[in-house]
């Protein structure tokens, strides 16, 4: 990834806003209604069995005969159209771990993110596909011989409006026979990966799902660091949600003219089977990384109750931190960083309880910082308050023996040109850092630091924080500068798709962002209202 450098002359890492584009609908054309997306017979709309699409309400002459085109293509077509959803990745500035014991933690989206492509299949064809590329990772299942019988028992059955706060192990035995036979050749460890992404996939597929549901290839690509404490699998737990919603017809919009109580009502719906899906892959998730990769933005959120949704309040105006974010490039595993937490939890009640409500007074103190009127990115004395914090809040994640080496050497370098403040973000172990940049250090130590960072394997991150939330392209066509624009635009089809190359082609061809800031065709949930 290129360096960026903002105008204040700091390596942008990592900033705040600058793609941050929730929806205000000024481009939003998928025009959705009370169950999901619904035609206009005036736009270009897509008949089909299971559902009917608005895909452009444009009253451009020449978009509408290009949609025109498109709907004759798709007319000969019995099967929904191919759609995208996408959602961002999260660094967490304060309070991880803390957070999984009920304190608060601040999160907030960055402009890495996951694509999902669903293509469905002909009604003749009974299977559901997985297909994973990143993890290597592709399985098929016939529909019919899932058992639905058991997720559809009187006593079992959920609806998509069901809050469900801890995994039935009825349903998890009943599913187990169907990851069984996952990814025979591959060794354990990459098999129990692949299983447990199986298993997350079956839990919401059979709980939300019917017999009757289509057949259907679901393409996942992601440009998120795997395992570095993005928060890439929560990405992939709302991609997934959010499709099967969508094909349930169980959400509206987004659309231009939702309001946002409406809008945030999908949004709730959408994370709280997120979080279902969390939960098979990590046992113990808080919900912050699945609420904050939904919603966008950036988030104070705690969960002081597991029985009951977490209270998230959305910081809408998180200012524009000049982070770094730099991966050690260590795998790590979330549940098992957990775990350590507990068990020292377990052996030192006292100590480490009081350690963790040190966490949670260094979060509320630091959402008083960040919130403040006239808070000011620029001025040393309000951005080094902010940073004492991080360091407070790194020695801490230290002391729950979170930390690796590896990171420790990131903290070193950066403590080394006096340059910033480090923390960890995520579940540590390995995984990022972030640190915030000091206003005004010399370009020249900047510079040296980065190519120590290279030079000694570490990969520098450059996003931005603040970002939208869950997206939507439906139908899968976009403007990409090709000859088809004049047609209305490219149709992101499967092999497309999965011969984009690295996580710059997947961009380049599908990405929210697009080369140039924002871009035509996908839609986000707009839950920010303007009374804030
Ligand atoms: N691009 C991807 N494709 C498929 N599965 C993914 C992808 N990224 C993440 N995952 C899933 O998420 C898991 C990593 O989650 P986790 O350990 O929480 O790391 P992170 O800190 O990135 O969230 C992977 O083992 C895999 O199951
Ligand atoms: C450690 C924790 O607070 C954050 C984990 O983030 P990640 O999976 O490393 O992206 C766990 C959680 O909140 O569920």
């Amino acid at each position: 990834m290129t360096t960026q450098r903002p105008a204040n002359g700091v390596p942008n890492g990592l900033t705040n806003g600058h793609n941050g584009h929730f929806s205000n609908g000024h481009n939003g054309h998928a025009n959705g209604h009370q169950n999901g997306f619904h035609s206009d017979s005036d736009s270009a709309s897509v008949h089909s069995s299971d559902a009917s699409l608005s895909t452009s309400d444009d009253a451009s002459t020449t978009n509408r005969q290009a949609s025109l085109r498109r709907r004759n293509r798709k007319k000969s077509s019995p099967m929904l159209p191919a759609f995208m959803v996408s959602a961002p990745g999260k660094v967490i500035v304060f309070g991880e771990h803390a957070v999984v014991h009920g304190k608060a933690a601040i999160a907030a989206a960055i402009s890495l993110r996951s694509y999902l492509l669903v293509t469905t299949l002909s009604k003749s064809k009974r299977t559901v596909t997985l297909t994973f590329p990143d993890i290597d990772f592709n399985h098929t299942w016939n529909i019919d011989e899932l058992p639905w019988s058991t997720f559809h028992h009187p006593s079992k059955k959920k609806s998509y409006t069901s809050v469900v706060t801890e995994l039935d192990p009825d349903l998890v035995a009943a599913i187990k026979p169907f990851i069984a036979d996952v990814s025979p050749d591959k060794p354990a460890n990459v098999r129990k990966v692949h299983q447990n992404s199986a298993g997350s996939f079956l839990y919401v597929f059979l709980s939300l799902g019917n017999p009757s549901f289509p057949g259907c290839i679901y393409t996942l690509r992601s440009t998120i660091p795997i395992g570095a404490g993005l928060g890439s699998s929560a990405t992939i737990a709302v991609c997934l949600s959010t499709a099967l919603l969508l094909q349930l017809r169980a959400l509206s919009g987004p659309h231009p003219d939702q309001p946002a109580d409406e809008a945030r009502k999908q949004i709730e719906r959408i994370n709280s089977w997120a979080y279902v899906y969390e939960m098979f892959i990590h046992g113990n998730p808080s919900g912050v990384d699945n609420t904050v990769s939904t919603q966008g933005k950036a988030v104070v959120f705690q969960r002081t109750d597991y029985g009951k949704p977490p209270t998230v309040r959305p910081l809408w105006d998180f200012p524009e931190l000049p982070l770094l974010l730099v991966d050690t490039r260590v795998p790590k595993s979330t549940a098992a960083e957990v775990a350590k937490v507990a068990d020292l939890r377990n052996r030192h009640p006292k100590i480490i309880s009081s350690l963790l409500d040190s966490i949670h007074k260094v979060t509320e103190t630091s959402v008083d910082i960040l919130t403040e009127p006239g808070f000011d990115t620029r001025d040393e004395t309000a951005l080094g308050r902010v940073g004492e914090l991080m360091t407070l809040n790194h020695g801490m994640l230290v002391s729950l023996g979170v930390s690796h080496p590896r990171l420790e050497r990131v903290r070193e370098l950066v403590d080394h040109e006096g340059i910033g403040w480090t923390k960890l973000t995520g579940a540590g172990g390995g995984g990022c850092c972030i640190t915030l940049l000091r206003p005004g250090v010399e370009r020249e130590k900047l510079d040296k630091l980065e190519r120590r960072l290279d030079e000694e394997g570490f990969q520098k991150f450059e996003t931005t924080l603040g970002g939208g939330g869950v997206g939507v392209l439906w139908p899968a066509v976009l403007k990409n500068g090709t000859e088809e624009d004049s047609e209305g635009g490219m149709e992101i089809d499967l092999e497309k798709f999965l011969h984009a190359e690295g996580t710059e082609g997947v961009e380049k061809l599908v990405g929210v962002h697009g080369g140039a800031g924002e871009r035509e065709g996908w839609k986000f949930w707009t839950v920010e209202s303007d009374q804030h």
